[in-house]
């Protein structure tokens, strides 16, 4: 999908802006403080229904205002088809609109509008807690495993009520219909995770041999949160759960399952993802993301649209350079910021929350 036009209403210090999107690289070019982030941010908005800053929900609504609100007409199909969508933080939480019609589930919308992005605080990614690792991997089968958020609910309700019987000391008995329902979501969504790390695992090692040879071979590392546990036993998963009673009592939580799991890109040339500088982990997270964005086009016929928050900061000249080339040849839309001049094939210059068209001054 490509966004066409952008509306943004009290978002941050954007009052009012109207954008037309084009097709390749749009750049936003200001001052720091102009809301070049928050056009960004609008955009994220669509795809995740939370920002990529840290800060509460209400933080977004520009100040003295009440709701804030992001409206994308977008082409579908390769500009076959077109659909209007949109998200609003109002008082009383999220709302979304797809075609004028208000979703009961964000979901939908966020079907709609695949968004990846890489920003300043991307290397937390590699070597950050592992739930926002986990969160990427779902992202990912989310948008080309249609039965995944099915599952993965299934899941987590599950798991939420097992671990309230951990807490409340719950008899065993009423253990078992919930471990077996989860053992039942979690084979189903273990399986789309295994087979996406089988398609994720080549294309990430042609990013990184592409973007950053100078670190070695790229490979993934993905634990599926059992630590080793056999789940071929003839109980499997629901039997593992009922041994590790006692054990998840005593630490007061479910300690294995899928809700654990951890994926990460290690490099042949680098020590493990816990000791990269800043650098190298914001590097690793930018092959994890670009890697994604090749299995969501291989997999859906298009690229999701790409997000590049203050790039010349985050990285280099030449890692630049190959980021854009790569970007250019999968045909992505890109929308980036910078405080300079930009290499873009469309540029708005972003100033006191105001969004122009047109050249801007470096
Ligand atoms: N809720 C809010 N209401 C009004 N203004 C806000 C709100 N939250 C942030 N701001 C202001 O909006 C602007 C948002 O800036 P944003 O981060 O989008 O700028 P930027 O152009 O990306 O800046 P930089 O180059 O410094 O990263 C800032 O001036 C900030 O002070």
């Amino acid at each position: 999908m490509k966004i066409e036009r952008l509306q943004i209403g009290d978002l941050r210090n954007i009052g009012s802006a109207s954008v037309a999107l084009g097709a390749g690289v749009n750049g936003f070019v200001g001052p720091n403080g102009a809301g070049k982030t928050s056009v960004l941010e609008a955009v994220y908005l669509l795809g995740y229904g939370h920002s990529f800053r840290k800060g509460g929900r209400d933080v977004i609504v520009r100040d003295g205002c009440t709701t804030a609100t992001v409206f994308a007409e977008i082409a579908v199909d390769q500009g076959r088809g077109h659909r209007r969508i949109g998200i609003a933080r109002a008082r009383d939480g999220w709302h979304g609109k797809v075609d004028g019609e208000e979703l009961g589930t964000l979901s939908e919308l966020f079907r709609l509008a695949p968004v990846c992005c890489f920003e300043p605080g991307s290397h937390h990614l590699m070597t950050g807690a592992a739930e926002e690792r986990r969160a990427l991997l779902d992202w990912g089968l989310f948008h080309v495993e249609h039965n995944f958020l099915d599952c993965w609910r299934r899941y987590q309700r599950g798991l939420k009520q097992r671990n309230a019987l951990i807490r409340t000391q719950g008899v065993d008995t009423w253990f078992e219909p919930w471990e077996r329902e989860m053992a039942d979501a979690a084979q189903k969504f273990e399986e789309m995770r295994d087979r996406y790390i089988g398609w994720i695992g080549p294309i990430a090692e042609e990013v990184g041999a592409a973007l950053c040879p100078e670190l070695g071979a790229a490979a993934i590392n993905y634990k599926n949160g059992w630590r080793e546990l056999d789940l071929s036993t003839p109980d499997g998963r629901a039997g593992w759960w009922a041994r590790e009673r006692a054990q998840d009592r005593d630490r007061g939580y479910t300690r294995r399952g899928p809700h654990r799991a951890d994926w990460r890109l290690g490099f042949s040339e680098l020590g493990q993802p816990d000791h990269y500088s800043r650098g190298q982990a914001k590097l690793a997270a930018l092959c994890l993301m670009l890697a994604q964005v090749l299995v969501h086009r291989e997999k859906l016929g298009a690229p999701p649209i790409v997000l590049l928050d203050d790039l010349a900061s985050e990285l280099d000249a030449q890692h630049q350079g190959r980021l854009m080339g790569f970007l250019r040849q999968l045909d992505a839309q890109v929308l980036v910021t910078g405080t300079h001049h930009l290499d873009a094939d469309r540029l708005f210059h972003v100033e006191h929350g105001n969004v122009i068209p047109g050249p801007t001054e470096p």
